[in-house]
This record gives structure tokens, C-alpha cells and sequence, in this order.
């Protein structure tokens, strides 16, 4: 009797032929967080914050807790399509009411390390997606499109922001290649290892942070600031990343784990 696909991912995790990598950034105070432009509210959202109730001590004999304190879009987090005005009049949108099915799904990886490298404000292009797809096939539709830039792995917040005098200059994309991704391929939506899922520059693009005006309007979602994206193959992998269920939310720091196989 065969075994059922369950077990047999069973097996494959107990045996090595499935490895389990995480994608997620540790949550700190130390965690950077968006800089966006002073007009539009910069520093209302919060850094990270731990406050200790009790750590077997007079206030909790027994027990270690904390209260914690941020954004929604902290350190490695699920945008939902409710986040943007152009998603705002989808049905089930929001972090509590997204369909599951969306928190585990195939992910294909798109290196652009070399580019972003060179032109920290490097826009994937559709022709860079379909020359990635000449190699390694159509993106099939309900995938995770993440986007390589090895830029998690910067030494310092401040390499990791790039901000300058005109605000950040990190990757992101041309809205083409969005409406590409959301409506030719119909993917689940992108994920990328900067601080949000637009460019720094976005507050300049047309239209203003095309990723999350096009993405989320074609409601479709995104994850940003993960990292190992180098330890992940180009196909084959299977993302599981889920928000918080948080009521309304517009999305929510995420554990993003990615199976992968081995061999
Ligand atoms: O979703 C985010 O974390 C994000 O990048 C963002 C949040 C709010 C406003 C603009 C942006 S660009
Ligand atoms: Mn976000």
C-alpha cells in the first residue's frame, strides 16, 4: 500500500530528504523598520519593544512572560491585501480572514543579487522574469515569487536601509513586472528580504509603491525582510508562512519556514 502524501513528508522531514529552513529575521529591538517619507507618518510605527511582566521572580514565581509592542510591518512580516487602499474592497482580505490555503504553497526564488548589488535601486523588469523563466520554467500560478538580493545579509540597519538624503535605496520592482506576476502568472503574491515589499525609492515610482498598489489591488499578498533566500533552490521549495490572526489586521509579524528537498 502506498503511504499516504503525509507520511511520506513524514518520512522525508525525519529523514533528512525534506530540509526545514527558516526564512525569518529575529524580532528585536534591534529589528529596523520602515523609513518612510516625513509625510507620510513616519515614526508612527513602532520598533520592537519586550516589556517583562514576570520572570520567576515576586510578580510570577514561576513563570517568564512579556508584553510586546510594534507594527503590524515589523522584521520579517505577511502584508495582507487589506493593507492597501487598492485592496481595501476585497472579500476576506485581512489577516483573520485570508483563506488558509494561502499560508502553505510552492515558492520559486529569482536571484538578483549580482543586480542589486551593483544599482541598489534595481527594479526587476518582466524581461529579468521571463529570461528567470527561460531557464527554469513558467512560475506556476499560486506560487510564492521571492526575490533574491542577499540584502538580509547586510552588516549594519543602516547598510540594511540605505537611507540617504532622498530616502532609502533598496530593490524593488517596475509595476509592469507586478501586474505581470499578479495577473499572468497569478501568483500568491512576492516575497522579498528588504524592509517592505516596494523599492526605497517607491514614494517616487508610478504609481506611488507599485508593489503594494498593484499586488495588493489585484489581491494577492506579500512578505518582506526574510532571509536564507541563498539556501533555497530556484524551483521545488514549499513555503509556509501565516500572520497572526489578528482581527482586521493588515498584516503581522510571520514565522516563514520553507521546505526543501534534499538530494
Ligand atoms: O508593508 C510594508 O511593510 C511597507 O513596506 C509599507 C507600509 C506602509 C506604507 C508604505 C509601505 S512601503
Ligand atoms: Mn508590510
Amino acid at each position: 500500500m502506498t503511504d499516504s502524501v503525509l507520511t511520506e513528508l513524514a518520512l522525508g522531514l525525519a529523514s533528512g530528504k525534506v530540509r526545514i529552513v527558516d526564512l525569518t529575521a529575529t524580532l528585536s529591538p534591534d529589528t529596523p523598520i520602515l523609513q518612510l517619507p516625513t509625510e507620510f507618518g513616519w515614526g508612527e510605527s513602532w520598533p520592537f519593544s519586550m516589556e517583562q511582566i514576570s520572570r520567576y521572580d515576586e510578580k510570577g514565581p514561576a513563570w517568564y512572560w512579556n508584553n510586546l509592542k510594534c507594527g503590524e510591518h515589523t522584521g520579517t512580516h505577511f502584508d495582507a491585501p487589506i493593507h492597501w487602499v487598492t485592496g481595501k474592497d476585497h472579500e476576506n482580505h485581512a489577516t483573520d480572514t485570508l483563506p488558509p490555503e494561502r499560508f502553505v504553497a510552492p515558492a520559486v526564488v529569482i536571484d538578483a543579487v549580482a543586480e542589486s548589488a551593483a544599482d541598489p535601486d534595481f527594479l526587476m523588469s518582466v524581461d529579468f522574469i521571463k529570461a528567470w523563466e527561460e531557464r527554469h520554467g513558467e512560475i506556476p500560478a499560486g506560487s510564492w515569487v521571492l526575490y533574491r538580493t542577499d540584502w538580509s545579509k547586510k552588516a549594519s540597519n543602516e547598510e540594511y536601509l540605505n537611507a540617504q538624503d532622498d530616502g532609502s535605496h533598496t530593490p524593488g520592482w517596475d509595476p509592469a513586472t507586478v501586474v505581470f506576476l499578479a495577473e499572468e502568472r497569478d501568483v500568491i503574491g512576492v516575497g522579498v528580504e528588504t524592509v517592505g515589499t516596494d523599492a526605497g525609492q517607491a514614494p517616487a515610482q508610478d504609481p506611488m509603491f507599485p508593489c503594494h498598489n498593484l499586488m495588493h489591488g489585484a489581491n494577492k499578498c506579500g512578505l518582506a525582510s526574510l532571509c536564507n533566500l541563498d539556501q533555497l533552490p530556484p524551483t521545488g521549495a514549499i513555503l509556509i508562512a501565516a500572520p497572526l490572526k489578528i482581527k482586521n489586521g493588515s498584516g503581522s509579524p510571520a514565522r516563514v519556514l520553507a521546505l526543501v528537498p534534499q538530494g
